[in-house]
């Protein structure tokens, strides 16, 4: 049904101004819109597979039927019906009356047909890999080469979905059981601590494999295991207690620092600080050995000089020095070097294609003697460039091991026919890469699917309402993933389930977008407008008008002595500027103007009459190229698009950083819910179905990747494209690719990785 009414207005859909189809969703949510043949309450469906049309909330007791949906269904899509759902064949060509107002989802096309290859079981003859596939576990004939391999090194180079976790955890049972090494001699590396702790549980499940083994096994992160052998050598050096882990505090050793060199301490943009810091630690650069490329290179600079003398005054240690500080040690003291060499005889290193120098340096030290080494990797996932990894650390490995054996995989056994070719398709525009192109062992009736949602928020709410839809149908909420590039993406689609009855769970590092700097910064402007004697939000604004924190004493005791607003007195504030004097007696005039405006041209009047923009293109200056302010403010503003008032739009926010709060602590419990996830929480992990948020130019690829093209350099987009590889490989059955057709208020363009696909 494509007409509602809402009062005495008719909503015709296909008449209907399309960004205005978010708002009239929300409508039909609030019970404003009623059918016209029979009045019952209707409400929008925005979902992915159909197109959008009125459906009565009550479908059972409706009697309704529209001719004019029922006559688009049949002639004017072509669709194919699959478990219930209609999909979009390729070539669907929608005959609306207002052609080109709602783009149809569309079936990723042309993909070549699938044929089985089923792999050959048999030739390796070994009673080994017989007695794992009687205990269901099965290898085909390259897995078992590589699970088999006798002594030596090892490289075992696979593509997504291929084994290689399985190939470790089963060449770990293989060498306990067939070749009776002890297990404390074994050191198995993973990527994670929970990847660690689910290679374990498998091994249980291994023929003749005792708890107490893996119990002596030597596994766990770099981290985790490099830091064992500090502190059981040193341990009142490196006692946890004197672990710098809680980000805050290395980022007020920062901003301690930063204030020698006239830093601002809210302005600045600490975080990416200690990132690079990170960086340069973990590729064992000390701060004597860094040379300063850039302007913002020099600050963080000193701020890593002095955030290593602090650490050494305190007698403190952080994360990256758990690997430096054993690498030294190594270095330093041969006989202790010689002792570990011996102490393990295999060392089995899983996602090798993100190690990064110190923990590749470790590793080539410690099997330098034995040189039992077995690493697995695929160098389209390698994308934690940003921390030092490096997909050439495999040819390193090749480098330095000259008699490592060499073992493909590429058989998947993940994902479909379809999204492995799509994947295959996707990632082959790589230059720097191994060729190598994956087969699937299996097929289904679910081509991948490209839909056009208007904006972020329609986006969010298409992809909530398919979910739901396939849960009706009998999935569970546990077989879904939201995967986005950066945690800001996730905003909207947080915000939807947040108002759904799914259940959800988001990482822990997902801040609440409300909680950003120049967000809360802009929301104090409006919080302002309903209250002027807000002290928080003064302190907030302080630094977009140029002002230092300092100052709020003398706000306040102007406050007090001239029995006006804290507001006010900003028009007060006397600066060595006359220019900024005259701002500043703006502000609380452009405040008060304010009041009664809807939340979206409140922030326009600020950033135009405030000079927000020239904060934020300051801000932009100062180097960290992952976030820009100016992307946030564009963000909010899709964000303040659906509501009237400003105490409405301050509410929800409150609401949802609350909600953000409450969800990471929920999360923790949570098995079967939907997943909402960073593409790079996700590696390693999978799902039944996979939903990718923002696959347009500036999100993947990220703006930053397509700056660095600008200039010359295409690593970066290299990177970026191996992220979508990673997403759309996490998918086991379905694969959908979200294309918003605008993007924080501007036109998008389809990211320029699905130019190899057709659809
Ligand atoms: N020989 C096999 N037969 C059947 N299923 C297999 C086989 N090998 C692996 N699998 C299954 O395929 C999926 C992918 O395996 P695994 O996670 O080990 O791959 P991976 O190469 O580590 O993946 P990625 O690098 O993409 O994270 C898992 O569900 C695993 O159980």
């Amino acid at each position: 049904m494509k007409t509602a009414k809402q009062g005495n207005q008719l909503i015709v859909l296909d008449e209907t101004n399309r960004s205005s189809y978010q708002r009239i969703y929300e409508d039909g949510k609030k019970g404003l819109l009623e059918c016209p043949v029979c009045s019952e309450k209707v409400r929008l469906f925005l979902g992915i597979e159909k197109d959008p049309y009125f459906q009565h909330n009550y479908t059972k007791h409706s009697n309704c039927t529209d001719p004019e949906i029922e006559e688009q269904t049949a002639a004017d899509l072509i669709v194919r019906e699959v478990n219930g759902f209609r999909i979009p064949t390729s070539n669907v060509i929608t005959k609306t009356k207002n052609s080109g107002t709602f783009k149809t989802a569309k079936a990723v096309a042309y993909l070549p047909p699938f044929i089985s290859n089923e792999k050959n079981m048999s030739t390796i003859h070994s009673p080994y890999i017989k007695a794992l596939s009687d205990a269901n576990v099965f290898l085909d004939a390259n897995q078992a080469e590589a699970v088999v391999h006798p002594n030596g090194a090892l490289l075992v180079l696979a593509g997504a979905g291929s084994g290689k976790t399985r190939v470790l955890t089963a060449r770990t049972a293989y060498l306990l059981t067939e070749q009776k090494v002890e297990a404390n001699r074994i050191m198995l590396v993973t990527f994670t601590a929970k990847a660690a702790s689910e290679m374990k549980t498998r091994l249980l499940n291994y023929p003749n494999i005792v708890k107490s083994q893996i119990n002596r096994l030597v596994t766990g992160t770099f981290h985790s295991i490099f830091y064992r052998i500090l502190a059981h050598h040193f341990p009142e050096k490196w006692n946890s207690k004197k672990l710098l882990n809680i980000e805050w505090q290395r980022r007020q050793i920062l901003k301690d620092a930063g204030r020698e060199q006239d830093l601002d301490e809210k302005e600045f943009a600490y975080d990416a600080a200690l990132q690079q810091i990170g960086y340069w630690k973990s590729s064992l650069l000390t701060p004597k050995q860094v040379k300063a490329e850039t302007n913002w290179d020099e600050k963080v600079l000193f701020l890593y000089e002095r955030y290593e003398q602090f650490k050494r005054q305190k007698e403190l240690f952080d994360f990256d020095d758990m690997l430096t500080g054993c690498y030294q040690l190594f270095q330093e003291e041969s006989d202790l070097l010689e002792r570990y060499q011996n102490r393990f005889d295999y060392f089995l290193i899983d996602e090798f294609q993100d190690v990064n120098k110190v923990q590749y340096e470790l590793i080539k030290m410690l099997s330098a003697v034995k040189k039992n080494v077995c690493v697995v990797g695929d160098d389209d996932q390698s994308i934690y460039a940003f921390r030092g990894s490096d997909p050439q650390y495999i040819r390193y490995f090749e480098r330095d091991f000259p008699q490592a054996a060499v073992v493909h995989l590429s058989e998947n056994y993940r994902s479909s026919h379809a999204i492995v070719e799509t994947a295959n398709k996707i990632i082959a525009a790589n230059k720097h890469r191994r060729p190598k192109q994956m087969h699937a062992q299996f097929a289904n009736n679910h081509e991948p699917v490209l839909f056009f949602p208007e904006d972020e928020e329609e986006e969010a709410t298409m992809i909530v309402t398919d979910i739901s839809e396939k849960i009706v149908a009998g999935a569970d909420p546990g077989d879904f993933a939201i995967l986005f590039r950066t945690n800001t993406a996730s905003r909207a689609v947080f915000e939807r389930l947040t108002t759904s009855s799914l259940p959800f769970k988001i990482d822990q590092d997902i801040d609440s977008f409300y909680e950003r700097f120049i967000i809360k910064s802009m929301l104090s402007f409006l919080k302002l407008s309903l209250n002027e004697d807000d002290q928080n939000a003064i302190a907030n604004i302080l630094p977009s008008l140029f002002l230092k924190q300092s100052i709020i004493t003398d706000i306040k005791a102007e406050s007090i002595l001239n029995d006006c607003t804290l507001l006010e007195c900003i028009g007060r504030i006397k600066t060595s500027f006359s220019f900024q004097e005259k701002k500043l007696k703006k502000v609380a005039p452009v405040i008060r103007s304010v009041v009664a405006k809807p939340p979206l041209a409140a922030i326009e009047k600020i950033e135009k009459e405030l000079g927000f923009q020239e904060f934020l293109k300051k801000r932009g200056n100062e180097g960290n190229q992952w976030d820009k302010g100016s992307d946030d403010i564009r963000d909010l503003k899709v964000a303040a698009k659906n509501f009237t008032s400003i105490r409405d739009f301050l509410d929800h926010a409150d609401h949802m950083a609350a909600m953000n709060k409450e969800m990471k602590q929920q999360s923790k419990q949570r098995k079967n819910a939907v997943t909402l996830s960073t593409i790079h929480r996700a590696k390693g992990l999978e799902y039944k179905i996979v939903y990718v948020i923002g696959t347009v130019d500036g999100s993947i690829p990220h703006d930053y990747a397509l700056e660095s093209l600008r200039a010359g350099d295409s690593d970066p987009l290299e990177e970026e494209r191996r992220l979508l590889y990673v997403a759309a490989t996490r998918a086991k059955e379905e694969l959908f690719l979200s294309i918003p057709q605008n993007r924080r208020g501007k036109k998008a363009n389809p990211s320029r990785f699905l130019t190899s696909i057709r659809y």
